[in-house]
Order: structure tokens, then sequence, then C-alpha cells
């Protein structure tokens, strides 16, 4: 393993050794320190910046100053001289990463402390990063700071250096297993001091379940989701409730902390992490940049290897040697090789994950199969999908089967592959006929002139269709069906796969409609026969950080389809296996052919006509496919909702003993088509995040609009806390829209 963690998917986090992890006890990281670590199997080595002189010069500055008798003249700090840092510009730099003193106390209640922590903090940055180390560990809030100036504090650091990468330390549960809220000696100066802490400023903070969660929202609201700030997490030997859990996965961690607390001994005395920790890891791992692994207070390199402080190996005295080589081998970092050993022993990954290895998290703009022609290598990749075609094929069988009955004389079932692309539900239709048994005559019909060669090419294999298709070029809705020399009968059954993450947003209503004229009208089939959209609210920092990374405005008026990885579902509820699942709600539907007399009535608005085929646009012609919705969503946890996560449930064919269906929605997709991976999810972004209290709702109202040219989204949430006898609305986002962007029909 290199000495630098490389970012690669699957290549094994990074390890570093930290001394105490209150950076005080720190070893010095002299060049012999370092080959020592990287000799035992460690990557990269902490520091501390400052040496306990500066920290004395800080103290004794404080003690000057304190009680503080004039606040309006705050304290400057002298620059840092040769006897305040031991680290210098070097090559080795790369390998350190820097621990500012633990002892500051940024927004501290007193204004000197306060002051001379902030002009701390901005020295020992600025000279790391002068020295080449730009990752940086920095002690989260203390338990009586105010975050919002410590995250001011931070902010301000974070412009020292283009290269400065800021990890907040902060514990995964407000229990204080550490000294993270109090180990500071200049705040121990308060106590001696007069000022007074404020009394409303208890620790309550840190009590609250999510109270670090929300230090933390706090500091990276106020430094503006920036790409250089991000979190090391120290873990606690027993692991929070999963939900918090959840929601630290969704947050840019970049370093896990594992302190000797964090472990337990298995039965030969080794150092072993819980089942709850090595899930945990293993869900870490499956990232696409999993964080670096930092052990802390454990294997120190002085046991293992003799090693004083300053790297120098001492000499063993010669009864020393002796007992020693009666010794068995010593392992010298448990801790280490057993993480290691889990990082090599992961789970393997599921047929989704592997299929999206490299997506993940990966904002892409939806395909619009309709105005654009998609490559060989797009179908290529739908066609992999082990579930979709295998469940098209049953839904053709089934509905062959009852339409025999239904079907007057032995004539052919009409079937029409409307969109069939290279063909794969031209070959399902084909083997539902040979597996029924029931005769088929088969249409493609397809509007991509490439896709429409290799269709032809296709159907002149002997082997495969043998000439058995009649193939068109055509964009369906143009499409006269077949003539009365070609068939006796209209279409049976249309097979269509026009479908997009959202269910509607591929314009599949609009071209559908545009061929239903050519369905038989007593017991026309369409195949998918209905689908329904659904949205869930959703936080991810990752997603919102990908945006504001991105330029224009347009960028958050538009759906993205993504492989959703690094999200938290901010309403949640429990199934009938007892299992926590996402609150999904159905926006609305669509089934084909349309029932009653809506599309003639909508024609008959725009004053075009049936037998045209398609609709002449412009006067409401397509009114019927509008939709709207308000759905309310309740959230029992704090969090901030970066967008809303949509999906789809399709019926592809229910009849009359079978119902076969297809699901990209979390809750419902295990038992519908489990492994299925032609879709991924789709996102609606929210410019500003909203930020959610515990036990509230949020209302969210949803249209699909047209023009009957095009077709767009717009999207809103309200939020309100519940109060007694009510609720009161707290936040509202903007009210986004699509239109700009729409789909062209
Ligand atoms: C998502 S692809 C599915 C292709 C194929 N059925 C499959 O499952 O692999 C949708 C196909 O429908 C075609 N298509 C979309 N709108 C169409 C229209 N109005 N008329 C004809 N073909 C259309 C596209 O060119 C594309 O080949």
């Amino acid at each position: 393993m290199s000495a630098h963690g490389s970012f690669q998917p699957d290549e094994p986090a990074a390890l570093f050794y930290i001394g105490q992890h209150d950076g005080r006890a720190n070893v010095q990281a002299s060049p012999d320190v370092l080959s020592l670590a990287y000799g035992l199997g460690y990557d990269f080595l902490t520091t501390p910046i400052t040496t306990s002189a500066f920290h004395s010069r800080v103290v004794a500055q404080a003690k000057d100053l304190l009680p503080p008798t004039d606040t309006t003249c705050l304290p400057t700090l002298n620059p840092l001289t040769p006897q305040d840092s031991n680290l210098a510009p070097n090559e080795g730099n790369s390998a350190l990463v820097g621990f500012v003193s633990a002892w500051i106390d940024l927004g501290s209640p007193n204004p000197v402390i306060a002051k001379l922590s902030q002009r701390v903090l901005n020295a020992e940055v600025a000279y790391a990063a002068f020295c080449g180390i730009n990752t940086l560990i920095v002690h989260g809030p203390s338990a009586q700071a105010n975050v919002v100036q410590y995250a001011r504090d931070i902010r301000e650091a974070l412009a020292l250096g283009p290269f400065v990468q800021l990890h907040i330390l902060l514990p995964m549960t407000g229990e204080l297993e550490h000294d993270y809220a109090d180990s500071s000696p200049l705040a121990e100066l308060v106590a001696e001091s007069e000022v007074d802490l404020d009394d409303d400023d208890d620790l309550s903070r840190h009590t609250d379940l999510y109270g670090v969660w929300k230090d933390w929202n706090t500091i990276r609201t106020i430094c503006s989701y920036s790409q250089k700030l991000s979190l090391a997490l120290e873990l606690p030997r027993q692991l929070p409730a999963p939900s918090l859990q959840r929601r630290w996965f969704s947050e840019p961690i970049r370093l896990l902390i594992y302190s000797r607390t964090s472990f337990l001994r298995n039965a030969k005395g080794y150092p072993v992490l819980s089942k709850q920790h090595q899930q945990l890891l293993s869900r870490f791992a499956t990232l696409p940049s999993p964080p670096w692994l930092l052990l802390s207070d454990v294997d120190p390199l002085e046991d293992a290897t003799s090693t004083t402080t300053t790297g120098q190996p001492t000499e063993p005295t010669p009864a020393e040697a002796a007992s020693r080589s009666n010794e068995k081998p010593k392992d010298n970092a448990p801790h280490l090789r057993y993480l290691r050993h889990l990082q090599h022993t992961q789970p393997s990954r599921t047929a989704i994950e592997r299929f999206g290895q490299g997506y993940e998290d990966f904002l892409q703009s939806p395909l619009q199969p309709l105005t654009d022609n998609l490559e060989s290598i797009t179908y290529e990749g739908f066609e992999k999908d082990p579930v979709k075609y295998e469940w098209y094929g049953r839904a053709i069988a089934a509905a062959l089967k009852d339409l025999r009955k239904q079907i007057q004389g032995d004539r052919p079932v009409i079937v029409a592959v409307v969109g069939a692309g290279r063909g794969p539900l031209v070959t399902r239709a084909l083997q539902a006929s040979i597996q029924t048994g029931i005769k088929i005559q088969c249409w493609a019909v397809e509007k991509n002139p490439n896709a429409f060669l290799l269709l032809q090419r296709r159907n002149a294999i002997d082997d495969l269709w043998n000439n058995q298709v009649r193939v068109v070029k055509s964009d369906m809705r143009h499409w006269r069906g077949p003539t009365a020399a070609e068939s006796t009968a209209p279409v049976d059954i249309f097979v269509s796969e026009l479908l997009g993450s959202f269910g509607d947003n591929e314009l599949s209503p609009e071209c559908l409609d545009g061929v239903q004229h050519l369905l038989h009208p007593a017991h026309g089939v369409s195949i998918p026969q209905s689908y329904t959209a659904h949205i869930t609210p959703l936080s991810s920092p990752r997603l919102y950080n990908d945006l504001l990374s991105r330029s224009g405005i347009e960028k958050w008026e538009l759906p993205y389809v993504v492989m959703l990885h690094r999200y938290d579902y901010l309403c949640t509820q429990t199934n009938s296996e007892a299992e926590v699942v996402p609150d999904v709600k159905q926006t609305w539907a669509f089934s084909h052919p349309v029932p009653g007399d809506a599309l003639e009535q909508s024609r008959g608005r725009a004053g075009g006509g049936l037998d045209t085929g398609g609709w002449a646009g412009g006067d409401g012609g397509n009114e019927h496919n509008a939709r709207a919705c308000k759905v309310s969503f309740t959230s029992r946890e704090p969090g901030v909702c970066h967008g809303l996560a949509g999906y789809f449930e399709t019926v592809l064919y229910a009849g009359n003993d079978s119902k076969i269906e297809l699901s990209i929605n979390p809750v419902t997709m295990p038992q519908k088509s489990r492994d299925m991976i032609s879709w991924f999810p789709i996102f609606f972004p929210f410019k500003t995040p909203l930020y959610i209290p515990e036990e509230s709702e949020i209302e969210v109202s949803m249209w699909r609009q047209t023009d009957d040219r095009s077709v767009w989204y717009e999207w809103i949430a309200e939020v309100y806390k519940k109060v007694r006898g009510g609720k009161r609305m707290i936040a509202v986002s903007e009210l986004h829209s699509s239109r700009k962007n729409a789909c062209l029909t």
C-alpha cells in the first residue's frame, strides 16, 4: 500500500496512527517515526502543528489578559518563533495530517479566549499549509461554545490556503466519551476569570441525540457547504440508533476515528469490533471514496518498537534482550491488522451495486428517447437487465392466454412492439407465442433510424426472427397500423417500454395516446397497463454540493437521474417485517388505453382528430395528461431536505390469474422486481436546503404541466412544525420548474 491514500473504488482506505487524540501527547513526526509507522503498516501519521512551548506562551498571554478589562481591545498573537513549532517544509509532510491544538476554544463565551483561540487556529492552519500539510483536523466546538462564532472562525480558516482541507473532529453521539467538550486549558482559565458563563448556555446540545449533528449542520451551513470542509467522526464503542448512523453516513466523512474504546477483546484477547461496527464499516466501504480510518490511543509506537518519541530506537538492556528472545513474536499492531483484515473481507456487492459502480451519486440528465436517438450502447445497457425482459415475457404470455379466449375464430393475435429499440421485446413476444402455443402476428415500430436498421437485420436472420416480424420505421403516433391487406383486425396488444425513472417523464403517456386509436376497441391491451410516480423527501449534502459546484442557475430547475448512495431518507416508517423503510408516497397515475372519453374530449378541444394520429397541439389537446398532487410526510428526527427522490411502479399486466409488476420504489421493489437494474431513481433538487425540525411535516406539491407541445414538472415544499392544537409553517422552498428544459412531445 502506498504511503498516500488513494481514492480508487475498491481500494482499502488508508490508515493513520495517532497518539492521544487530544493532540497533546501526539508523537512528534520525525522521519524515523514516520518510517517506523510505515513499517508497521500505517499510511499516514498525525502530528501537532505547534509545541508545548507555544502552548505555554499563549496560556501566559491569556492569564495576563484575564479577566478582560477592556473587551474592545482584544489580544493579538505574536508571530510563531522557532520554538513554537517543530515543523518545517519537507517532502515527507504530505504523509502528515496536522492536528490543530486541542486546547483552543473557538467560540468561547469569554471574548479573550475566543479571540486568542481564533488567532491560534489561523496561525496553525497558515503555518501548516505553508509547510505543505493541508489535511488538518480541528476539534469540534466545546459544550459552552457559541457554534455560530465557531463556524465563522472555521470559515475564515478555510480561506487561508488554496489546498487547505479542514476535518472537524466530532463524536458520533452527544455522549461525551472523550474530552470533546472541556479539555481546553484555555477554557479552564475561564473558571479562574471573573467572566461567568451564561446560565442559559447549558450543555443540552450534547444530551440531545442529534445535538452533535445539529452543530455540524450549523458549521457546514455557515461555511456554505464548502468542499474544503469535512468530518472526522469519532466512533463510540456502543453505536447510536440506526437512524443517527444513517444520518452520519450521508455526511462528508473523510476520517473515521477508532480509539481503543471502540474495540472489544475476543476470546484470545485480540481487539475486534462488534457486529454493528463491522456493518457500519462495510457500509462506508461501499463508497467510491471510503473514509480513511484513523486509529487513536492504540498500538503506541513506543510499545511496539521501543521507540522514543523522537523516533530513536532504544537499545534493549542485555536482560531485556534475553527475556525477549524467549517471548513469542509480539503482534505490534493488532488493531491495525484487524482493520486491514476487515477491509479485505468485505461482503460482495448486489447486482445493482455492481451495475452502478462508478455512477454512485452521479447526477445525469434524464434520457429523452423521444427527441434523441439512443446509441446502441445505451440499448445494450438496458438489455443486460436480468429481470425486466423476463417480466415482460411473462406479461405478454399472460395477455395472450387471456385474449385467445376473447378473440373469435383462430386468427393470430396482433402484437405490436412500439418503440422496439434493438428488439428485445420483439424476441420476448415471439418466445411467448411459442411458449403458449398461441399464434401471433408481430409488428415492430421504431422511430430511431439506426435501431430500425438493426431490427431489419435481426428479422432477416433465420435463427433469430426468420422474417416473422413486420418492421416499420415510424414515430408510433404517425403509424397508420396494419393495412386491410395485412391484417383483418386492429392491434390486440401494444407492448412498449417508454418509462423513465419517474414513470411518465419520457412521455410514455403522450406516445401511447397517439397510437391508441389502432388498438382493438373491445379487448385491446397495453403492456404496461398502468404506471404511477412516487416521491420521498431526501437529505443528501453530497448531491447538493455537486449542484452547488456546477455553473448556471438552471441547474436547480431540473430533475436528475442518479444512483443514490450517500443520502438519508427524512421520513421513514416501519414495514410488516419490522424494517425501517422510507415513507414513499404516490404522486399520480396513468393507465392505457386511456379510459372513457378523456382522450376524445381532449382532442375535441384541440380540434384534432383521432384518426390522424398524434394531436394538433396548443389548445389543450394534452390536458388530460396534466397532473397535480399535494402529499404530506412526517419527519420525526431533525434533518435538512435537499430534494425529493422519485420512483415509479408499473403494472405490466394484470389478467385473469396474474399480476406482473415492475418497481423501483425502494419499499416495493424487493417484492415486485428485485435485482432490476434498468432504472436509477430521479432527484428533484431544492435550491435552498430546508431545515426540518424534529416532529414536523413536509408538504410537497407537484405538477406535471403541459402546453401541448411540451411537458415539464414543478415542485415546492412547505415545512410545518407540529404545535399543540395544530401546526405552524416554518419554511417554504422556492417553486421550482423545469419548463425551460421541458420535454418536447
Ligand atoms: C427505452 S427505449 C426501449 C427500447 C426497447 N423496447 C428495449 O426495451 O430495449 C424506448 C424506445 O422507444 C423509441 N421511441 C420513443 N418514442 C417513440 C415514438 N414516439 N415512436 C416510435 N418509437 C419511439 C426510442 O427510439 C427507443 O428506441
